[in-house]
């Protein structure tokens, strides 16, 4: 089994009394990119910065190759963790060139530098901005030259804390995609700290989905996505669809047919959440709507309320005719019906999760 670059095991802080990172741990293996998702204030960057030494924790530890670097006892100093960081304000060295920020925090034999500084920002496609100065160069560049000052000095880990967020939507899709390349190439383990769901899809072999503290749920993003631990997790990534239902007899009465729910108890409250993406839309052919079909079981109707166009795809929102609750199906293509068209709604019932009610 490979030894884990990064492991951190039963990580606590607490500040003033107040817990802010609760029992995490986490691996990441060499070259792997993990990211550490989830909504502000959840403890994401308070963990980072206890790897990177910056802070402290009270308990747990994190060990580096299977060596240790700190717990209650022992403490590694920043320097001498091995471990190179990337935060959103990376703020390059302003009185310093391009060249200069790169070597900053190398040491040892010039030629071997000067060599890795050139590596380095061909790699990074800056080579022709070697002599210029930061205030000199675009955000999407200086973020370029903070990649090679951080990969400098050769760091097996990777921390970066929202490092894309200063830069605009479509410059971001680019350096993000160039950023993980060179990552890969030179084998760093990374974790990225994130509180988007697409950036930490785009990027990550592994996500770990933060709460409150807790990793609640650890997978690759495909896993996460199809699999989520919870309502909240599944919400986490899109929007969701709740029909709240009660199980009788391991059985859920619903209007879109009876669904499975072996192992919850009778008269227990659970939620069938699925995704927009994941509902089917007929017409209403007079009033006598579509045939229940075996994959996508009965169907039910709902009244147009809202169709927007988003681009590539259309958001119809639906008031439904059993409850008046509100769905919401995403549709891949140009489909805006106008508010008060009655349709059917079927929904892909292997596309369902089915939670326990908090
Ligand atoms: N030095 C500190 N002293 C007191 N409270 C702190 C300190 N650092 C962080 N906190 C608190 O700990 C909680 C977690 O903060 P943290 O920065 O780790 O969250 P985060 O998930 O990274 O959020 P964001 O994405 O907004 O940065 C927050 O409520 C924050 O106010």
């Amino acid at each position: 089994m490979t030894t884990p670059r990064l492991e951190i095991r039963n990580l606590r802080k607490a500040f003033a009394g107040r817990e802010v990172v609760s029992d995490v741990s986490l691996s990441v293996l060499p070259g792997q990119v993990t990211c550490l998702l989830g909504p502000s204030g959840c403890g994401k960057s308070t963990t980072l910065r206890i790897i990177a030494g910056v802070e402290s924790q009270d308990s747990g530890s994190i060990h580096v190759d299977g060596q240790l670097v700190c717990d209650g006892l022992v403490s590694i100093p920043p320097e001498s963790r091995s471990i190179g960081l990337m935060f959103q304000d990376f703020a390059l060295f302003p009185h310093l060139s391009v060249t200069q920020n790169v070597a900053f925090g190398l040491h040892g034999a010039k030629k071997a530098n000067t060599d890795r500084v050139s590596e380095l920002l061909a790699k990074v496609g800056m080579s022709r901005h070697a002599d210029a100065y930061p205030h000199e160069l675009s955000g999407g560049e200086q973020q370029r030259v903070a990649l090679a000052r951080a990969l400098a000095p050769k760091p097996r880990i990777m921390l970066m804390d929202e490092p894309f967020s200063g830069l605009d939507d479509r410059l971001r899709d680019d350096i993000r995609d160039e950023t993980l390349e060179v990552l890969k190439e030179e084998g760093t383990a990374v974790l990225l700290v994130t509180h988007e769901p697409g950036e930490a899809m785009r990027m990550a072999d592994e996500i770990a989905l933060m709460r409150g503290g807790v990793v609640v749920q650890r997978g690759a993003p495909y896993n996460i996505y199809n699999a989520p631990a919870d309502r909240e997790a599944a919400g986490f990534f899109s929007d969701i669809n709740v029909i709240p239902s009660e199980v009788q007899g391991a059985l859920i009465d619903t209007p879109f047919g009876q669904f499975l729910a072996p192992g919850f108890p009778d008269g227990s409250a659970v939620d069938i959440v699925i995704r927009p993406q994941h509902l089917k839309i007929d017409f209403d052919r007079g009033g006598r709507g579509p045939n229940p079909t075996p994959a996508e079981g009965t169907a039910a109707r709902g009244i147009v309320r809202r169709a927007r166009f988003m681009g590539a795809e259309s958001l119809v929102e639906f008031v439904m005719d059993y409850d008046g609750s509100v769905l919401k199906a995403q549709i891949p293509s140009v489909f805006l019906p106008n508010p008060g068209t009655p349709l059917w709604i079927m929904i892909r019932r292997d596309r369902c999760f089915v939670f326990p009610r908090n």
